[in-house]
């Protein structure tokens, strides 16, 4: 018998992985011809997040390689269009003059980014976010300009501006409603996402409508309806998309906004079918991957002559991938008059759960912090479960039963792919998988967005035991597979001295590195070679760049160094003067004891730190931060020790030295300990004759408290001791490692066997003393240099 032609329109994810499913159920009998738009084998869209995010590469998102076309009989025709359906004659026409018949045809054109018809959309530099080659203007653009604005606070948008800021670009959010992602997530949610993006540099302006992009060629800024304006090099629109329905419409098929298709998939023209985001399907269009999926299954079953229910619609559930922001939302997100909500609103972790529930049942839910049950929820909505049975869940796994233990066989581990837990049991134990990739291969979990991959993980330890090694090695990056060890060690051997050197070297899989590393590796050159090393300024954070912490409101906040927290009356009337001058916000006192002036202009920068005449307190930095002191001996009745003396000490020694991650210091002057030397990085304890020097302290997220490291007689014990331990953090944590998980991880005995040891810790402070040697005090070091502040702080003159 002739193989039916089955022609398919749109060479995306959709459409392909409805090929992929019909190539299961009946491997031999269709010739199939696929055209594609787009000049590449079907990739993971998906996944250009992550390439703008630099952590994975284009070459990396195909999804189908060419020889798997060839593999399986598919005639591909990449770059090409079709423009034209002839239906009656069942033939498609495309751009380069192709004729091709059909017997069965699947249209799975996909969406078009939404572009606001601003005046002065057509400029350059004015993109959406949708393809590879707009991922990769947007990669060029970044090495050839500042700024960035987005427009849309969704999902894309959000992925977009991270993207940007890894890129090395300055990222304003311009966003319509009053929160974030509100299409996926409550206010409470939202705002706490607010907060987490804006501390990671992201700026927002919420309640804003762009009413032009300006700019002559290329574009310069953006213009708002209430009359505000910001400048930008570079503009992606990320406000929605919108399915791709010209052809079918044009070709006599019905559309409404997309094209409309019944259960089976099947449009009103005989044999022509449609899938992805171009279908409308219940008055509802997708554009999420899972719902594609299931809709490609009942398409396959339908065109294979295979029974089936047909596809029903989905529950939805979303992820942003940003990293270091964990959101999840599924089904409905905000409370009607008949729904019932579980909140825990957990401030101290900083997590957030909402749990809606009606008439019994679970239908939605929101989590931000901690979005380990979302795969849970989103199963027990999916199949219609009450309350109860999910109260039962989290028992189980409060009493330490791991969470894909206690799934049942039935419940999705990979929301985008919809595959169970038993069928990844099953391959598992059937196919003998024991990694990840391997699971991934057979079974298509965490193929697409790739969050399910720990859960995948999960299950091949609870499946396997003590057979299932995973994979413990930790690259820095996905730049490279080398740990941070290795790559510090061939920095060594090989006398690496540039990031660049280090990148092409050790053959980087990028050629510019990415946020991850770029940081990392400027870390690492300086720490090994404190004297040679050239600070590598655009591999730092904005930050630490610009010397000054960026706010919400995109203007800075300045924190002169006050050592010990000790002020006098000449420099609070100093800061009063300047405070007063450039009309700063709001004077505040830091938990450091120190006095942070909040709201100043970015281009008033240097002249307040010239006013000022003080040295950086350097809360911007990943550097000894503050030395905060109790009033000791010369107050307190209850003192023992100098505790700000020794304070004062031990900031002027360590300031601005650079460290993995940010230091924090406490010195008190008894046991009160009243500048909680508990949780700090270092804490020093005053008792009669002895200082106590403490450890890996934390009071932030990881509360933490600090281990005993030693105890010692003099002050310049502490001293010497303190450089030890520094010296020895600074030389064997990783980049953004902060001293209460090294010191965990390590453990305390091994740290104090280091710098009990009297040679050791004479090597350490030796090493110590040369890093402190090259220290310049970056305030007064940026108003020396014309070009700094006028590249840095668009300042002509400042002196
Ligand atoms: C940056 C980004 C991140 C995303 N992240 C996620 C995520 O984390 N999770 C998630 O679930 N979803 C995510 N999405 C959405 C997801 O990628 C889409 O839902 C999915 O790709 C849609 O698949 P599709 O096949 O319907 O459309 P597409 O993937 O757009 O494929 C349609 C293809 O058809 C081609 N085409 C159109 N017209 C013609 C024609 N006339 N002739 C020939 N070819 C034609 C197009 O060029 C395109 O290549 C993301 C999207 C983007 C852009
Ligand atoms: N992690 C993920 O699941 C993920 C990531 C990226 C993209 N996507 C998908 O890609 C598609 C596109 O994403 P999206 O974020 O563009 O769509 P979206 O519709 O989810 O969000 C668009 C956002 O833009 C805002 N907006 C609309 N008009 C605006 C205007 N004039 N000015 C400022 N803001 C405006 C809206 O309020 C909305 O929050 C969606 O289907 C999305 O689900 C998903
Ligand atoms: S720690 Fe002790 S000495 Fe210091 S201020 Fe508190 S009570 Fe006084
Ligand atoms: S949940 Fe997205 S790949 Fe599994």
């Amino acid at each position: 018998m002739a193989k039916k032609k089955l022609v398919l329109i749109g060479n995306g994810m959709a459409g392909i992985r409805a090929i992929e499913e019909i190539l299961q159920l009946l491997p031999d009998q269709f010739d199939i011809t696929v055209f594609g738009k787009e000049p590449y084998p079907n990739y993971n869209r998906i996944q250009l997040s992550k390439v703008l995010q630099g952590d994975t590469e284009i070459k990396d998102i195909t999804l189908n390689e060419w020889q798997w076309y060839e593999d399986n009989g598919i005639l591909l025709y990449p770059g090409e269009t079709v423009t034209k359906i002839d239906k009656e004659n069942q033939v498609v026409y495309t751009d380069k003059g192709k004729e091709t018949a059909y017997d069965y045809l699947i249209i799975a054109t996909g969406s078009n980014p939404f572009m606001l018809p601003l005046p002065g959309a057509d400029k350059e530099g004015v993109t959406a976010f949708r393809d590879i080659e707009d991922c990769e203007k947007m990669i060029d653009a970044s090495n050839h300009y500042k700024r960035a604005a987005v427009i849309g606070g969704g999902l894309l948008g959000l992925e977009a501006a991270r993207g940007l800021l890894n890129l090395g670009m300055e990222v304003d959010v311009i966003h319509i409603s009053d929160y974030l992602m509100e299409r996926q997530l409550d206010r409470a949610a939202a705002e706490l996402l607010q907060k987490e993006l804006e501390s990671q540099g992201m700026n927002f302006y919420l309640e804003k409508q762009t009413s032009e992009i300006t700019g002559k060629k290329r574009v310069t800024g953006l213009k708002f309806k209430d009359g505000g304006a910001i400048p930008a090099d570079l503009v992606v629109m990320a406000v929605g998309i919108k399915p791709n329905v010209a052809l079918a419409q044009e070709s006599g098929v019905d559309v409404n906004r997309g094209i409309i298709v019944n259960d089976h998939m099947e449009t009103n023209v005989p044999n022509i079918y449609a899938v992805g985001e171009c279908a409308e399907h219940r008055e509802m269009v997708y554009g999420l991957v899972a719902p594609l999926y299931e809709q490609g299954q009942a398409l396959a079953k339908h065109i294979c002559g295979m029974n089936h229910q047909g596809y029903k619609g989905s529950v939805l559930s979303t992820q942003l991938k940003v990293s270091g922001v964990d959101v999840f939302s599924t089904g409905l997100i905000n409370e009607t008059a008949d729904s019932k909500s579980i909140k825990v609103f957990d401030e101290w972790q900083n997590t957030y759960k909402k749990i809606l529930v009606q008439d019994d049942k679970l239908t939605g839910a929101v989590l931000f912090g901690d979005t380990k049950e979302g795969t849970k929820l989103l199963s027990l909505i999916k199949k219609g479960a009450n309350v109860q049975e999910y109260l039962e869940s989290q028992q189980a796994s409060d009493d330490g039963e791991s969470i894909v233990a206690a799934m049942s066989d039935e419940e999705i581990i990979c929301g985008c792919n919809g595959v169970s837990k038993g069928t990844i049991v099953n391959a598992i134990k059937n196919d003998g998988l024991t990694t990840v990739e391997q699971v991934k291969g057979k079974t298509n979990a965490s193929r697409s967005c790739g969050t399910c991959k720990n859960l995948v993980s999960d299950l091949l330890t609870d499946t396997l035991g003590d057979e299932y090694e995973a994979d413990t090695k930790e690259s820095i990056c996905a730049c490279t597979d080398l740990t941070r060890d290795e790559v510090v060690a061939e920095i060594r051997e090989k006398g690496l001295t540039h990031s660049k050197e280090v990148m092409n070297v050790l053959e980087w899989k990028t050629e510019e590195g990415c946020s991850k590393c770029k940081p990392a590796l400027n870390y690492y050159l300086g720490m090994v070679y404190p004297e040679e090393h050239e600070d590598e300024r655009e591999s730092r954070f904005v930050n630490e760049r610009l010397h000054a912490n960026i706010q919400k409101d995109g203007t800075y906040s300045v924190v002169p160094r006050m050592y010990g927290g000790v002020t006098n009356a000449e420099d609070l009337r100093t800061i009063a003067d300047v405070a007063e001058k450039y009309e700063v916000g709001m004077i505040k006192l830091t938990g450091g004891q120190r006095i942070d002036l909040l709201g100043v202009k970015k281009e008033d920068l240097p002249d307040v730190w010239k006013d000022l005449g003080m040295p950086s307190g350097y809360a911007y930095g990943k550097s000894v931060r503050t030395v905060k002191t109790c009033v000791g001996a010369e107050f307190c009745r209850f003192g023992t020790q100098d505790s700000t003396g020794m304070g004062i000490q031990l900031e002027k020694k360590f300031e601005g030295l650079n460290t993995p991650h940010k230091v924090k210091m406490g010195v008190s002057a008894c046991p009160r300990n009243c500048a909680e030397g508990g949780i700090k990085d270092v804490g020093v304890v005053g008792l009669d004759g002895v200082w106590e020097v403490y450890v890996g302290g934390n009071g932030g997220t990881d509360l933490r408290k600090a281990e005993l490291l030693v105890k010692v007689k003099t002050q310049q014990e502490v001293l010497e001791y303190t450089a030890a331990f520094l010296q020895y953090y600074r030389e064997n944590a990783s980049y953004l490692e902060r001293t209460s998980h090294y010191v965990e991880r390590v453990g305390i005995e091994h740290v104090q066997e280091i710098v009990n040891d009297d040679q050791l810790r004479s090597e350490l402070n030796a090493r110590m003393d040369q890093a402190l040697s090259v220290y310049q005090e970056p305030w007064s070091n940026v108003l020396e240099s014309e070009t700094t502040l006028k590249d840095l702080y668009q300042k002509v003159t400042a002196k």
